[in-house]
């Protein structure tokens, strides 16, 4: 053993020099590279100036050297390719890679070491040093098998023996440790990593991942993976390292922008957003629901909690617009447009084409009367004459400089400026589409007035078309807090979207929510045609093995029959009954308990709670707004915490309806438990 591991560390080294070189090789390069575009620049005499301190301001240098494109192209891929070495070698070099795997040809006499590290590196093109966690190979080494098999590289099956499975330990180019891994035994590698204190940044868990983690993450036939997980059991972290994997899987194609994380609150995507980057790649577009849905501060407007968007659906087709649909456009207090003018334009698109295309046939044509009266207007001199009664500021604001036509020419297409500016907001209008009643629609298909909000973002998306096309990932986290409506929503939003949705069914916390079903999640996507693969996620990696079982108990008994503990029991998870008087003190005892450089949490039922003991105790309340503080301890309501986890945690069971015995109240009990992975305490209030 003593031998492999020197064998190993003398590896390491000489992988660490390699990359050292390497990067040294590479900035001298970048550095030369700039110079020759400066000396390529004042060689050809143009007075351009350079600037290449850093990569944007290369590119917006050559840019503006519009003459000497193929030059300058040739310059930019350099540049382009130098930084993304670079980028490459300081990803790895404080760990240079986590593991090799020994793979077996069936024509070769010696088996070939490949080095899986967090991305890929060869030197000049030669046999890789470090292989990417995401090539064909390294998911050899993520199935965790040993012995004959075979790993799929550009659609063929290549047959391999896998002779060996290696772990490392190792910082920059000292080796702590190795360990060879065989099937079945318990990854020492992931134990130690679990043991480590919790941070206020989630870190990737590519070093690590687990077998059933590894087919979700290289998920690439379902067109929606739906994926139950207890809490802890990796759904957040799969997610993350899934679209790190498809953005390298179809680098050809696919840019960050065109996956869609949709989260729970902007804590938690603060506390996630390290992630992708470490991985080297972009984030993605991130959003919550809300966000989505592009709700307003104030939906006093929208009091009915119900939605009914299959029933709107079904019948939006078969609608037509009457009279009442239509509100008047104005400018200021002038109707413009009056509802039965809107009418009548609308008549006049074809009744053969569908609602929404006659929705933007009609927008079309107001816009075609406002510009031909625009048009017409320019040509009036009463009009033309309004040009000199523009102040110096209006003429800034309409043509970004004061001006003094002279030529018929020049006034005319000032006076059109001019006009198209003073009707800028009756353009807008229309092309909102602020002239039809959405309101009066739902009344028309439904028979009620109290207005849901999710109802009317429905149909201005049905009816003006606002599908977001480009969108061909989403992935959601915490998927058993949306309604079955809010579901159908993001479905018609993103019709060229294939779905990760991630969820615990046992985290199902909102009082308003009827705790979603997962059956019923998959029909829904069944029936809109998009066929739906679902997994489980039974291994608890977050939390010590006695907190595991404890959170377990408030899930079902069936549960605790399918689970996997990873980390050992650790302390036994204390209940406290108190009295209320008593509460403050007895929190000021349990948190001398936990160490300054862990991170700690107070769990209340509510928001009011939380900010008393902040008060009492002085220590910081959290909203979902706040940015979770490094280590320390914070207080916040179960909602904000959700998705997160700490060192420690204490449950303030202050509120018996909160945490009631039945499902809603026992699945607030099991997300709460479940934030700790080392201390856990909880006060239940006599
Ligand atoms: N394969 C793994 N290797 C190392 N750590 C892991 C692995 N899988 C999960 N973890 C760790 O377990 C913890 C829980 O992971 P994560 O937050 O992704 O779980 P989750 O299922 O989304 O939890 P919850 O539903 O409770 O919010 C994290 O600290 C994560 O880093």
């Amino acid at each position: 053993m003593e031998n492999t591991f020197d064998l190993e560390q003398i590896h390491l080294k000489k992988v660490y020099q390699e990359l050292s070189d390497t990067l040294i090789t590479v900035e001298e390069l970048l550095s030369k590279n700039s110079n020759q575009a400066i000396n390529f620049k004042k060689q050809s005499g143009h007075d351009t100036a350079l600037n290449f301190d850093s990569y944007a301001d290369n590119l917006d240098t050559f840019a503006s050297m519009e003459s000497m494109n193929k030059q300058i192209d040739y310059f930019n891929s350099k540049q382009n390719q130098l930084e993304i070495t670079k980028k490459k070698i300081t990803q790895l070099l404080p760990s240079p890679y986590f593991a090799r795997i020994d793979l077996k040809y069936p024509d070769e006499l010696e088996s070939i070491p490949f080095y899986i590290g967090s991305t890929g590196f060869s030197k000049n093109n030669e046999d890789p040093l470090v292989i990417d966690w995401r090539s064909p190979i390294a998911d050899l080494y993520y199935n965790n098998k040993m012995g004959k098999t075979f790993y799929t590289a550009n659609g063929s099956n290549i047959n391999v023996d896998i002779k060996l499975r290696r772990q490392f330990l190792l910082h920059d180019n000292i080796l702590q440790d190795i360990f060879d891994t065989n099937v079945a035994i318990q990854d020492p590698l992931l134990v130690k990593t679990l043991q480590e204190n919790k941070s206020n940044q989630m870190t990737s868990i590519t070093a690590t991942i687990q077998k059933e983690q590894n087919v979700i993450i290289r998920d690439e036939k379902s067109p929606a993976l739906l994926v139950n997980g207890i809490a802890g059991s990796g759904k957040t972290s799969v997610v993350l390292q899934r679209i790190a994997y498809l953005l390298y899987r179809y680098r050809e194609t696919l840019v960050a922008e065109d996956v869609l994380l949709i989260t729970p609150n902007s804590l938690f995507t603060n506390y996630i957003n390290d992630v992708l980057p470490s991985l080297g790649e972009d984030t993605p577009s991130q959003m919550t629901f809300k966000q989505f849905l592009n709700t307003p501060t104030n939906t006093t407007n929208f009091k009915n909690k119900q939605s009914h968007l299959k029933n709107i659906n079904e019948q939006l087709n078969d609608l037509s617009l009457s009279y009442q649909d239509f509100k008047p456009l104005k400018v200021n207090t002038t109707v413009v447009f009056s509802k039965s003018k809107l009418l009548e334009i609308f008549n006049r698109t074809p009744k053969s084409l569908s609602l929404p295309k006659r929705i933007t046939a009609l927008t079309e044509l107001l816009l075609k009367e406002v510009k031909d009266h625009i048009l017409k207007s320019a040509t009036d001199s009463n009009i033309q004459a309004k040009l000199d009664g523009l102040t110096d500021s209006d003429q800034e604001a309409i043509f970004g400089k004061l001006i003094s036509p002279t030529t018929d020419s020049e006034i005319i297409k000032a006076t059109k400026r001019m006009l198209t500016w003073q009707y800028r907001n009756l353009i807008q209008q229309i092309k909102q589409k602020s002239w039809l009643n959405i309101f009066q629609i739902i009344d028309d298909i439904l028979g009620i007035d109290e207005h849901n909000f999710l109802d009317y973002r429905f149909i201005q998306l049905k009816l003006f078309n606002l599908n977001k096309n480009n969108i061909k990932f989403v992935m959601i986290d915490e998927v058993q807090d949306y309604s079955l409506d809010e579901l159908f929503f993001l479905i018609n939003a993103l019709p060229n979207a294939k779905w990760t949705l991630v969820g615990d069914e046992f985290q199902s916390i909102k009082e308003s929510n009827n705790p979603i079903d997962f059956t019923d999640l998959s029909k829904l996507f069944e029936e809109n045609m998009i066929n739906v693969k679902q997994r489980n996620l039974y291994t608890s990696y977050r939390s010590s093995g006695s907190i595991t079982k404890e959170f377990i108990s408030f899930g079902t008994s069936s549960l605790l029959e399918n689970i996997r503990i990873i980390q050992a029991d650790g302390q036994t998870p204390i209940h406290s009954k108190i009295a209320s008087k008593n509460l403050i003190s007895n929190i000021d005892q349990q948190i001398k308990q936990f160490k300054p450089t862990e991170l700690s949490a107070i769990i209340t039922p509510d928001i009011e709670s939380a900010k008393k003991i902040s008060n009492d105790l002085h220590i910081k309340a959290l909203d979902s707004n706040s940015i979770l503080p490094k280590k320390g301890i914070s207080v916040m309501p179960l909602i904000v915490a959700k998705g997160l986890e700490f060192d420690n945690v204490i449950v303030i069971n202050n509120d018996k309806n909160y945490f009631s015995k039945n499902r809603l109240g026992n699945n607030r009990m099991y997300t709460a438990l479940s934030r700790a992975s080392k201390k856990l305490f909880i006060n239940t209030i006599n």
